[in-house]
């Protein structure tokens, strides 16, 4: 089998681990096949995207669409980032925690974090490039997110440092000032 899935104690959340074909040259790796994928509920992904981050310390999220919600599958293809997923399903058992997982580009790690979640990343590395699909389309008008630091979730990241954050993401709201507004619900 050519990948390994790992799925973690919150509800959805899934780490997947390609198999890696080395040899001389260099490696070789699947990184998405739609029938492996369903399998394990991983499907209707629509859109790529890529970023790249500059410097170390660069924090992107927390993240969410409340219409057009999207599932991501994320991984990091140059250097190294914390990516963390927040449960925000009204109803789940695990509802308002967070799990972190380390993706980096020796690791050839792939999370998938599902309809329902914030979603944000950490580079530890002095540049990091970002790639993941998602399961609708980008949709600014809906765009969502909860402040990185916000103390009733604490999520635990890396870096000792400052983080460098876009303006939009400083100014994040808490999930106690949104929680009652948000569409997500368990769906067991
Ligand atoms: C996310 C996105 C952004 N953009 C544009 C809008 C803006 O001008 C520019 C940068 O957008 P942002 O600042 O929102 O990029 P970024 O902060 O990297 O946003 C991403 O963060 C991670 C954590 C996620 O989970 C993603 O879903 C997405 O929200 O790119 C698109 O055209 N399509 C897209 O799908």
């Amino acid at each position: 089998m050519a990948f390994e899935f790992e799925h973690l104690d919150i509800p959805g959340l899934v780490i997947v681990h390609p198999q890696v074909f080395g040899d001389a040259r260099g490696c070789f790796e699947e990184t998405f096949r739609e029938d492996v994928f369903a399998q394990h509920g991983i499907k209707g992904l629509c859109q790529d995207n890529e970023s790249k981050s500059t410097t170390k310390g660069v924090l992107r999220g927390l993240h969410f669409q409340t219409r057009h919600t999207q599932a991501k599958l994320v991984r990091c293809i140059i250097g190294a980032v914390y990516d963390v997923a927040v449960d925000l399903r009204r109803g789940s058992p695990t509802y308002g925690q967070w799990r972190g997982v380390e993706l980096t580009a020796e690791n050839h790690t792939m999370f998938y974090v599902p309809e329902g979640f914030a979603h944000g990343f950490m580079v530890t590395s002095d540049e990091a490039v970002f790639a993941y699909k998602c399961s609708d389309y980008y949709a600014p008008e809906f765009e969502g997110g909860i402040l990185w630091n916000d103390p009733d979730i604490g999520v635990q990241w890396p870096l000792d440092v400052a983080p460098m954050l876009s303006p939009k993401d400083q100014a994040l709201p808490r999930l106690r000032q949104v929680k009652d507004e948000l569409p997500f619900v368990y769906q067991g």
